[in-house]
């Protein structure tokens, strides 16, 4: 090969220059070697196209696209030489030429998306059994995520072709006692009467914007609209005015009917346990009879626990041969759930089922490939219905709010936005919040309205501007926020109470590595807490070490997240104790407790579904690929009462310009 236009000496093979600069992993070129062995395929091409789909999934792309990467898009991954430089001393100088290369290999299927598709069925499998999967659009996929993605758009289908199910408008409005005469929409109630009438639907929203309370309206309307049905055969008319002498006849009804089995799940044991709580909270502000709120759960699950993990085995318990035993599967903090959960998840759903989703489609992607929230979500119209959704929402909305509606309908969209909804109005944030501002700000990629809420006189927002040659962490004033934590540890309160302690305060980083990196910033911490004498001992584990868990065990059932604290039981023996997902506290012996790190800092990454009274969070002194506007919102919205970021200018505003966006077929095929 001849690289003497690029930036390689001629003598070295572009993929040494790729895992030197580690663009990519020593297994993004072992897997596509080995399989080259297998089938004595020598083509270069393939090779490289091989070594770039690994790469990029492990980057967080389900697939890489041929055209894009021929000239030069990159989505942020970076290679010297360039991979159009390396297909050009291969001979190949158009993306046709490549794409032809690639069909010709044996370790390639073609994929025609157009005789493909069809809306009978909610999973997808493959005829071939290629490695690699290349569609008519020019998109590479490895065979396994390729099944993965169609198996959601094969699901999405199916759910776009279904009809509406009848929504009772007077329950609905008993659940919203709203103002006839007020000019305003209320869009938590539209939410609902879309979502009841929809066997799929996807509820976004920022933080605070309502999603707990409208989704568990919308449990409460369900399962009242399902007593209603059962109690109709005690007697001819319920009235929509639920009063205590109904109660009586609902449980009767309760016995005879088949309630709506109701499964709550996140995709962590935190977001699970944070799910519980504020279901429980939502339903205390429910003014509803009693027996529709027993028939609401208020413990909720991870994915894993819910399908059923078996860690000796890769398969769920629950698949499509087996599914699971419910009715409705609500599931929050979307945006943290991968490509690979969402197909599992959604083959394990029996077909009658409904399936909600909950997520801030703004946050971070999942930590794995895909981006499913913000694929589903791409082009939705901030607080707008189509026409097709309008009509179905007549039955249940009342005149005045339909009037009100009509003047916000659209006439054409994708038939995926008749199954979404976007709550926008914030009731944790009011307009003069300058954390809510500066979410906002953000979110809209508005370089000088951040500047702005961080140099304006808020209350409950702090900008620390930091030097770019800045080496030094002004640890002391970062352990500020640990006080508490420690009063707290030195009083030897209960676990729970340390947990909400805890929880008043955390240290978010943007990366990893470096000074500002997580590493770096948990050690200090540790080094300066000990120098001050709140840890009283030296040994491994002490009162008050906080840690979270980095991976899934079997063995003690936590998960990766999970958040431990060090406490002596009262028998004085050190427990690590954890908030399960259903909300109990329990404590394990240290010894139990593998693969950890310290979580006095955390990366915003591990943040995801989880919330803090206060919140810092700094960012690196440098330029990082991970650093964008989804990552700093991500971090800001973990803040509920003040928020404090350690920042360079130029950084923070490099960041803003930035989308990290995840290649996937799935945004293509759904808003066509
Ligand atoms: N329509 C409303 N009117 C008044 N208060 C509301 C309304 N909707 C929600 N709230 C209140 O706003 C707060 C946040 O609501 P909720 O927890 O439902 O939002 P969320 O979007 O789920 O929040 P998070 O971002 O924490 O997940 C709660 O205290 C809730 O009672």
């Amino acid at each position: 090969m001849d690289f003497s236009n690029s930036s390689v000496e001629s003598d070295t093979k572009w993929f040494d220059a790729w895992l030197s600069s580690k663009s990519i992993r020593p297994v993004d070129l072992q897997w596509i070697h080995h399989l080259q062995d297998h089938v004595s395929s020598q083509d270069e091409s393939v090779l490289l196209a091989g070594v770039l789909v690994s790469a990029y999934l492990g980057a967080g792309h389900t697939c890489i696209d041929l055209t894009a990467v021929f000239n030069g898009d990159l989505a942020g991954l970076e290679f010297h030489p360039a991979p159009s430089v390396v297909l050009s001393a291969l001979d190949i100088h158009s993306v046709g030429a490549w794409y032809r290369r690639l069909s010709d290999s044996p370790l390639v299927a073609l994929f025609d998306g157009a005789s493909s598709h069809s809306a009978s069925s909610a999973s997808f499998s493959l005829a071939s059994s290629a490695p690699l999967i290349l569609t008519d659009a020019g998109l590479l996929y490895l065979a396994r995520y390729f099944s993965y993605e169609q198996s959601v758009l094969s699901f999405i289908q199916l759910q776009e072709s279904k009809g509406r199910r009848q929504v009772d408008g007077q329950k609905l409005d008993s659940l919203f006692p709203s103002d006839v005469q007020s000019s305003e929409l209320d869009w938590q109630k539209i939410a609902v009467a879309n979502a009841a009438s929809m066997d799929f639907s996807i509820i976004s929203g920022g933080p605070g914007t309502g999603k707990t309370t409208t989704v568990t309206k919308l449990l409460a309307l369900l399962v009242w609209q399902s007593l209603d049905e059962a109690a109709n055969e005690e007697r001819d008319h319920l009235t929509n005015e639920f009063r205590e002498s109904d109660a009586r006849l609902l449980s009767n009804a309760l016995h005879k009917s088949s309630l709506p089995r109701i499964a709550l799940a996140a995709p962590t044991g935190k977001a699970a346990a944070r799910l519980t709580e504020s279901i429980s909270g939502a339903k205390k502000k429910l003014n509803i009879a009693q027996p529709i709120l027993d028939a609401i759960p208020e413990t909720a699950t991870t994915l894993h626990r819910l399908l059923g993990a078996d860690y000796g085995r890769s398969q769920f318990k629950h698949h499509k041969q087996n599914p699971l035993h419910i009715d409705i599967l609500l599931v929050d903090e979307v945006s943290m759930v991968d490509m690979p959960m969402m197909a599992k998840l959604i083959e394990a759903l029996p077909e009658h089922a409904r399936l909600v989703l909950l997520g801030d489609k703004d946050q971070l992607s999942s930590v794995e490939a895909g981006n499913v929230l913000g694929d589903l979500t791409f082009g939705i119209q901030r607080e707008k219905v189509t026409r097709a959704q309008f009509t179905g929402l007549t039955d249940s909305l009342n005149a005045a709010e339909l009037e009100r509606l009509s003047r916000q309908v659209i006439e054409q969209a994708p038939a995926i936005q008749r199954h979404l909804s976007l709550l926008s109005k914030s009731y944790r944030f009011n307009d003069q919040s300058g954390i809510g501002l500066l979410a906002s700000a953000v979110n809209q990629c508005q370089v000088d309205g951040t500047l702005r809420v961080l140099r304006g006189d808020y209350d409950n927002v702090y900008w620390r501007s930091t030097d770019l040659k800045e080496t030094q962490l002004d640890v002391a004033a970062l352990a500020q926020g640990y006080k508490t934590y420690w009063a707290q540890v030195r009083q030897r309160v209960a676990p729970a109470e340390l947990h909400t302690a805890f929880n008043q305060y955390q240290v978010l980083t943007a990366v990893r590595q470096g000074v500002m990196g997580v590493e770096f910033v948990n050690d200090a911490l540790e080094t300066y807490f000990y120098r001050q004498g709140y840890i009283e001992s030296q040994s491994m584990w002490y009162p008050g070490k906080a840690i979270i868990m980095t991976r899934n065990d079997s063995n003690t059932g936590l998960f990766n997240g999970d958040i431990g604290l060090c406490l002596p039981d009262e028998q004085n023996v050190l427990r690590v104790w954890f908030t399960l997902a259903n909300g109990e506290m329990k404590g394990f012996l240290p010894s139990r407790i593998t693969s950890f790190e310290p979580v006095f800092a955390m990366t915003v990454h591990k943040s995801q579904g989880s919330e803090f009274e206060r919140v810092t969070m700094i960012l690196p002194n440098n330029a990082s690929p991970v650093l964008g506007k989804e990552l700093i919102y991500t971090g800001i919205t973990r803040a509920k009462h003040y928020f404090e970021l350690w920042a360079n200018e130029f950084i923070l505003q490099d960041a803003l310009k930035k989308r990290v966006q995840r290649r996937s077929g799935l945004t293509k095929a759904i808003w066509r």
